[in-house]
């Protein structure tokens, strides 16, 4: 796998006890879904920072800390292309979440979370985020709606 090419992403999620923020994608990759913020990691920046970048820039919120919690590749069938997202949450933040042509952001209770107008995969790993357990995982797509193949592993490393 270390031979492929990779598109490194980012995927931040705020959290209030249980609550959590979610935007709808307004255009682009992933259009129509819930999802978390995040997006492309530039070249002059950390992961965590294109992280903190995304947020601000997809809602308005400013997180000054924000936890590592997940490391997703997702694969797409003859696409040569993986994407590599660093998946982040965080309890602390600054500022209330605004819409923005990228995200029209949404609180949901955690037994609310709208699966199906989300990406598939993620009513797989949602489960060990919202328990703050770190975890590892590999979605093999074909199309935008099916998953052909998966694993998902708690990980204890940082
Ligand atoms: N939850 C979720 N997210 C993504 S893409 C997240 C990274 C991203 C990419 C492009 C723009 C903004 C954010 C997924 N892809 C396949 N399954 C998926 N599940």
């Amino acid at each position: 796998m270390s031979e492929r090419l990779r598109k490194i992403l980012t995927l931040v999620f705020v959290r209030e006890p249980g609550k959590i923020l979610l935007g709808l994608k307004k255009r682009g990759f992933g259009c129509g879904l819930w999802n978390g913020f995040g997006g492309k990691v530039e070249k002059n920046e950390t992961i965590l920072q294109g992280a903190k970048r995304e947020l601000v820039e997809e809602c308005g919120i400013q997180a000054d800390v924000l936890e590592r919690i997940g490391l997703i590749n997702f694969e797409f069938e003859n696409d040569p292309v993986i994407m590599e997202v660093h998946v982040f949450l965080t309890f602390h933040y600054i500022g209330d979440p605004v819409e923005t042509e990228e995200m029209k952001p949404e609180w949901y209770k955690d037994g609310e979370i709208p699966f199906n107008q989300m990406w598939p995969d993620d009513k797989y790993w949602f489960p060990y985020m919202l328990q703050k357990r770190k975890f590892e995982a590999y979605f093999l797509f074909k199309g935008m709606d099916t998953i052909l193949d998966y694993w998902i592993k708690e990980s204890l490393n940082d």
